[in-house]
């Protein structure tokens, strides 16, 4: 058996150069390739390619400064990085060397570095790629259709499972150590759903009551439409729509272990004149539209993105963004609310996003999400500078230990 830096610079490479594929997905099937590997090895090994990946760039400029990025994305062999990430796990990395620009530094590519300026300084940049470089606890939204958190704990804590409740996070818990929950018998009786703190604040933000309709218009897999269905009490309809049908697909599962039934799953064209969103025009309390973006929120989990990314994509994102919110407006009633989050951390998806909607709808009121959230009963410390002037949610990993996830809420007028 190879030792651990070979098998890590070959999963890092994998994690590099798939494309539209989630990096637990990858993992899996990475590892299926090597039976004999034990769960502490392949921990070991994920840990250290993880590591390659979030530090690519500093690891490559200290291996031969002159060698480009892109040669080292390229790179069919990258042993010798691993090898030097191993040592600087072990060890510690070295002070970075005055000579490195600020994206050298964090280890960005250019462009995303210029990019993440455009809303921070430098300072909170390199607090946030702290955060963002570090790996990610585990979470979870307790299943109120089927339990409380104090029972779910209780019933955690039996199974050896040992989990602290998410300060200001009314259904959050968050596990002590690291650990796969796949085989849980409390997540097969569907008493919880595995979610993140900061994704655990988007549903919230629909005020949504029982007995309402609220279309999840990017729905995916239902993570945020199950939350939804728990906050109405499974009471009314929550029209789950996505694009990809295969993605709604994995919902209908999660669904029957949730107990949930007032989602309704609605495949989409994609086109604004779709005849399945025709009969709900203006006549939703609330639209969600949890919009396809770069993902970037989510470093922690998914490292490989910082360089499968590219400018052209936000470009893509951002115009498709645009689109999504101009066709959920139409569907929220008069009075009602239109929610967008993203997992992203960068302005062309988020405040320029809200400051567009602003600009070409005069008539609806941005609400502030501070207050959305109180009223939901989450207080979450320190989601909110004293200096903040805006509306909008930003939840970052530096401040609550969560992805970074953006929303913005406006009403519609009577
Ligand atoms: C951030 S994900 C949604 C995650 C989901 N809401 C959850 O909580 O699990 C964005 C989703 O938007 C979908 N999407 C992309 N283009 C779309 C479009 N034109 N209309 C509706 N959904 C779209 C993608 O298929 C993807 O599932």
């Amino acid at each position: 058996m190879r030792s651990d830096p070979p098998l890590a610079a070959e999963l890092a490479a994998h994690l590099l150069r798939q494309r539209d594929q989630g990096a637990e997905g990858l993992l899996r099937r990475f590892f299926r390739q090597y039976p004999k590997l034990g769960k502490r090895d392949r921990a070991r090994i994920g840990d250290l390619s993880y590591f390659v990946l979030r530090h690519l760039r500093l690891l490559g400029w200290a291996e031969d400064p002159a060698t480009p990025l892109e040669n080292w994305i390229e790179q069919a062999d990258l042993t010798p990085l691993a090898q030097r990430a191993q040592t600087w796990l072990a060890e510690g990395a070295p002070p970075p060397d005055p000579a490195l620009t600020t994206a050298q530094r964090l280890s960005l590519p250019d462009w995303l570095c210029d990019a993440l300026l455009a809303e921070r300084d430098e300072a909170e940049l390199t607090a946030l790629m702290a955060a963002l470089q570090q790996p990610a606890p585990v979470d979870l939204r307790v299943n109120r259709l089927r339990t409380s958190p104090t029972k779910l704990q209780a019933r955690l804590a039996r199974d050896g499972v040992e989990t602290t409740p998410l300060p200001g996070i009314a259904d959050g818990l968050r596990l002590t150590a690291r650990r796969n929950l796949r085989n849980d018998s409390a997540f097969a009786d569907g008493l919880y759903e595995i979610q993140d703190a900061g994704s655990q604040l988007i549903a919230p933000l629909c005020g949504a009551q029982a007995g309402q309709t609220i279309i999840d218009l990017c729905a995916g897999g239902g993570g945020k439409a199950l939350h939804l269905a728990a906050l109405m009490g499974d009471q009314g309809k929550i029209i789950a729509c996505d694009v990809h049908a295969h993605r709604l697909d994995r919902m209908r599962p999660r669904l029957k272990r949730a107990g949930a039934r007032s989602v309704e799953i609605q495949p989409l064209t994609g086109g604004d004149d779709d005849p399945a969103l025709t009969p709900w025009r203006q006549q939703a309390d609330a639209v969600l539209v949890d919009a396809p973006c770069s993902g970037l929120g989510t470093l922690r989990r998914q490292p490989h993105l910082t360089w499968r990314l590219r400018a052209e994509e936000i470009t893509r994102l951002a115009a498709l963004q645009t689109q999504l919110l101009a066709r959920a407006a139409q569907l929220v009633k008069p009075g009602g609310r239109l929610v967008y989050a993203t997992c992203s951390l960068l302005a062309a998806e988020n405040q320029a996003q809200a400051r567009a909607f602003d600009a070409a709808h005069p008539d609806w009121t941005p609400l502030p999400t501070q207050d959305l959230l109180r009223h939901a009963g989450m207080t979450p410390p320190g989601l909110w500078r004293e200096e903040s002037v805006d509306p909008w949610l930003r939840a970052a990993p530096q401040d609550q230990s969560s992805d970074g996830f953006f929303a913005a809420v406006w009403q519609r007028s009577e």
